[in-house]
């Protein structure tokens, strides 16, 4: 009995030492599990990074560009396109007016009927349409089609307090925000699609005539009138509420400014000047690129994996349609390298885009003690069903890394387009800057890193 039971107490003893043994072996990975995971997440730091000084570059930059691509055509990655508009709105405008707004995801058609100084908006409504993915990787006419049956239903819904002058055919202001050049103010062909749209046939083509095509097959008494990009029109809508309006920017599923130019800046104008003396760049600012801008590994891959590697790459730094992706793949390194979710690796994390920003923005807001939106969206979106609170810490401070540079970034062009005026210093006059877009509306770190950097 002795013997049996040291017998036992030996063995048992071995076991202990064995369990030991694995639990500190385990302790001892997971240390440095965390410790490679703190390394990467300290390079995405300092890859990241954009203190005062390298933002004043960037804006430099900008600044720099804009000059070069206001000189002439094709030798700046800023197109800097000219849109033909040179008035913009006083306030006294009256009579029934429609829109059309593609430029992403979604597309809206809105009529407004305009009651001049007094009246001001008298009257509004909008329809807002998703474009199924099909559509936006196909032909032209289906896209465009699929738009003019939209506007069809969109005027036989058309109810009281709007009035059409009699005679007159409705006309339509058409937002079109891909890079267009501009051939007059109703008229434009398309440069390259850009934001996940890749129609063929369609570049070189004028996107006027596209559209009115397509309300004729529809039988669609109306016709386009102006042809401005979503900046421009931002623009033109800042202006009609208020005067010191000079500069508008758009940060959605794409980024992009305009602003109020001289007209005798613009060195490769040809032509009579405009009467007014100014004319409204689009500057197409998302193609803005620099080596002053801070690149991690993980952009210069989503990149070269793009629909449009090499082009776009402010953009890709801080627009809606890439932050979420950015995240992802800074995720995704972080499972195979140190096994952040588990010693496999999830495999909807493997796949592009799966992460988009407004999921990213959900888990960079989560408030919760235990993280418990983190916890939600890594389940639901990346099929993570297990996830400890200290994993759940390192996603949030990735968010943060990439949604802060982004915002840091965007804030740094808006400094380069004041420089260009002129209004970059103080005692200067009011200058207001027109916002948009739902990154910038509903991604509040972002909008507030943008605001106070
Ligand atoms: N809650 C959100 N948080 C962060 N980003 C958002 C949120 N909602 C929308 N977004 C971003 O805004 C984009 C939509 O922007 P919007 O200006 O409405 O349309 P567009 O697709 O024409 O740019 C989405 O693709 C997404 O990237």
């Amino acid at each position: 009995m002795g013997k049996v039971a040291i017998g036992a107490a030996v063995v048992c003893a071995a076991a202990a030492v064995a369990v030991t043994a694995l639990v500190v072996r385990h302790r001892m990975r997971s240390a440095e599990r965390w410790a490679r995971a703190a390394a990467v997440l300290r390079e995405l730091e300092e890859k990241c990074a954009t203190p005062v000084e390298k933002l004043w570059e960037v804006a430099d930059a900008m600044t720099k560009e804009m000059h070069a691509g206001l000189e002439s055509e094709d030798v700046s990655k800023l197109k800097m396109i000219i849109s033909y508009v040179d008035k913009l709105p006083t306030g006294d405008e009256r009579g029934l007016f429609y829109a059309l707004d593609l430029g992403g995801t979604n597309f809206r058609a809105l009529r407004v009927q305009l009651g001049g100084r007094e009246g001001r908006v008298v009257r509004q409504e909008a329809k807002e349409v998703s474009i199924p993915h099909d559509l936006m990787v196909g032909g032209s006419d289906e896209l465009f089609d699929f738009i003019a049956s939209a506007l069809v239903e969109f005027v036989d819904s058309e109810g009281e307090g709007f009035h059409l002058h009699s005679g007159r055919q409705r006309e339509l202001g058409f937002t079109f925000s891909f890079p267009v050049k501009q051939t007059s103010v109703a008229s434009g062909t398309l440069i390259k699609w850009t934001k996940g749209f890749n129609i063929d046939g369609m570049v070189g083509e004028d996107v006027v005539s596209e559209l009115n095509k397509a309300l004729q097959r529809q039988g669609l008494d109306m016709k386009v009138a102006a042809l401005v990009n979503d900046t421009v029109g931002t623009l033109a809508g800042g202006r009609y509420d208020d005067n010191d309006v000079v500069v508008a920017v758009i940060l959605g599923t794409g980024t992009n400014a305009a602003y109020v130019e001289r007209a005798d800046a613009i060195k490769k104008w040809q032509g009579p000047l405009p009467g007014s003396g100014e004319i409204v760049i689009n500057m197409e600012w998302g193609n803005f690129s620099s080596s002053h801008l801070p690149m991690t590994e993980y952009d210069n891959a989503l990149d070269v994996e793009s629909l449009n590697p090499g082009d776009q790459i402010y953009e890709k730094l801080i627009s809606g349609m890439y932050l979420g992706e950015i995240v992802r793949r800074v995720l995704l390194r972080l499972a195979v390298q140190t096994a952040l979710f588990g010693d496999t690796v999830p495999p909807q994390l493997e796949t592009p885009f799966v992460l988009r920003t407004p999921v990213m923005s959900a888990m960079h807001h989560d408030t919760s003690a235990d993280l418990k939106v983190v916890r939600a969206k890594l389940k639901e979106f990346l099929g993570i069903s297990s996830t400890s609170l200290k994993a759940r810490k390192v996603v949030v401070q990735i968010c943060d890394i990439v949604a802060k540079r982004g915002a840091r970034l965007a804030a740094a062009g808006i400094v380069g387009i004041l420089k260009k005026l002129g209004r970059d210093g103080s005692g200067m006059r009011r200058t207001v800057i027109a916002m948009d877009g739902g990154l910038y509306e509903h991604y509040t770190v972002f909008r507030e890193c943008l605001l106070a950097p």
